[in-house]
């Protein structure tokens, strides 16, 4: 019986054996940590035909044992992690479930849990028990200090400590939660977050544009939309689709994002001022408060340094001696859409905020935090119109995805994605590391003011 405490310190014969089932971008990044620390004992397998490719991969890997199938792995590993598209889960845990070793722990790497939480019930034996996780990052995020979510759904105390100890080289921050909790937390952060970035990044497309080459999108929060669209177009499409489609809460945060973003729309066109600002004043209060009590620090996005990531080499367009204002139909949509689904964005940044999330969140309260830049943004959108052919897309981009999310449509889905994505592809180099630097400047800034010390 392997100790609940136990570190990867101890003789290999007193360690779990960890099972790695799915060797994607997400298994790779937990087989190398888990390794480098020293766990001796970890088996992994993706599908058989990428069999002869681990086994060359991870030949001099210490402690790593590529085996055939996930029967093989299932039958000798005491925690079983699955890292499989959302999509194909259920037939994957049918296949190898019923071969997990008696008395052994299993999770889910899984975006969204109704699918997985269905699955290891149907299917693994009731000799086993169920701790899942979720990394609330990318895989080419250092998983330092970022949310890690873990749900002890069928399991005594001591399975969850012996996963914590598992985990612990990630030096990620447990987030626990249930099931349930998982997927309203995320369709709430990530699922209507992504659904801004994918509207955005089609609406450049359908507009053969790319933003950063007309002087439009260059410069402080237009960078984080530029980056951050790119970097969503240049992960996998089923990570995207599987976290929409198939999480329960997910289509009435994307399809309220669309109305929004409709609502916000009509007004502009028809030159409604009054009706605008009071819509967005209500919403900016209904999120970030009247001003007065400030509950927490903000997120203090910084122009000085999101300007150093831009992808554009051109200067911003100007206005006489100020940058072109832009309507920021995105932000003013996403932050109506909060208000009108009683969000409070704030307490999930506290506890479970994806990098992308919490860069979002931060570009919304740039602007509706200072009443200077939001009224700018007012008037951009009435009475500017130099915005408005890339608004009409948006609005029909935001449509067409909440479409795609509500008919549960993978194909459309992937075809929408792999679309838009070609669009981008010969920048995603260039936009993935300048992505991940600005990603991770970011971070630390924000780490540097939770810990007191940036003034
Ligand atoms: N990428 C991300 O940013 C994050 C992803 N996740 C979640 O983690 C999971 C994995 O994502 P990710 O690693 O990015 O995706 P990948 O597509 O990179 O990896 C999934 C892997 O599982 C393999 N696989 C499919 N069927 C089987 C099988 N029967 N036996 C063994 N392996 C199989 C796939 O093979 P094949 O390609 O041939 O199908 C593929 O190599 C998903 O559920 C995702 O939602 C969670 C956090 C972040
Ligand atoms: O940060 C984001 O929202 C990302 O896009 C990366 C990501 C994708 C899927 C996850 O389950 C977790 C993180």
């Amino acid at each position: 019986m392997v100790r609940p405490d136990v570190t990867p310190a101890a003789p290999a014969d007193e360690q779990p054996s960890i099972g790695l089932i799915g060797m994607g971008a997400m298994g790779k990044m937990y087989a190398k940590c888990l390794s480098d620390a020293g766990w001796k004992k970890i088996n992994i397998c993706d599908i058989p035909e990428m069999y002869d490719s681990l086994k060359a991969t991870y030949k001099d890997f210490p402690g790593i044992y590529v085996r055939s199938d996930g029967h093989h792995v299932s039958r000798t590993s005491d925690f079983i992690l699955y890292s499989v598209e959302a999509k194909l889960l259920d037939k994957v845990v049918a296949q190898y479930g019923p071969s997990t070793k008696v008395g052994a722990i299993v999770a889910g790497q899984t975006s969204v849990k109704a699918p997985e939480r269905a699955a290891f019930e149907q299917y693994l034996p009731e000799d086993v028990h169920i701790v899942s996780c979720h990394s609330l990052h990318g895989p080419n995020i250092p998983t330092k200090g970022q949310p890690l979510v873990l749900i002890k759904h069928r399991a005594p105390d001591d399975a969850l400590t012996l996963v914590e100890s598992i985990l612990r080289p990630l030096q990620s921050r447990y987030v626990y939660m249930s099931y349930e909790e998982h997927d309203e937390v995320t369709a709430n952060t990530q699922a209507v977050t992504h659904a801004a970035f994918l509207s955005m990044g089609t609406a450049w497309a359908s507009a053969a544009l790319y933003p950063w080459e007309h002087g439009y999108y260059v410069g402080g929060i237009e960078t984080v939309k530029v980056n951050i669209t790119l970097r969503i177009f240049s992960n996998k499409w089923h990570v995207y689709a599987g976290l929409a489609i198939l999480n329960p809460w997910a289509r009435t945060q994307i399809k309220q994002y669309a109305q929004s973003t409709t609502d916000i729309f009509k007004l502009m066109l028809a030159a409604d001022e009054n009706g605008l600002r009071k819509r967005i004043y209500e919403a900016k209060k209904a999120v970030f408060g009247d001003g007065r009590s400030s509950v927490r620090r903000p997120i203090l996005l910084s122009e000085s340094i999101l300007d150093q990531f831009s992808l554009g080499k051109k200067e911003p367009l100007t206005d006489g001696n100020r940058p072109l204002a832009n309507s920021h139909l995105s932000l003013l949509a996403m932050v109506d859409c909060w208000a009108r689904l009683g969000i409070n964005p704030f307490k999930h940044l506290e506890l479970a905020a994806t990098p992308i999330f919490r860069m979002w969140l931060g570009g919304a309260e740039y602007l509706f935090r200072s009443d200077e830049r939001l009224d700018a943004a007012i008037h951009a959108a009435l009475y500017d119109v130099s915005h408005r052919y890339d608004d009409v897309e948006f609005v029909v981009a935001s449509r067409g995805w909440s479409q795609c999310v509500s008919f549960g449509n993978f194909d459309l889905y992937q075809s929408r994605f792999q679309q838009t994505a070609a669009f981008f592809e010969s920048r995603f180099e260039e936009a993935g590391r300048v992505g991940t630097e600005m990603l991770e400047v970011i971070m630390d800034s924000v780490e540097l003011q939770d810990n007191g010390t940036s003034d």
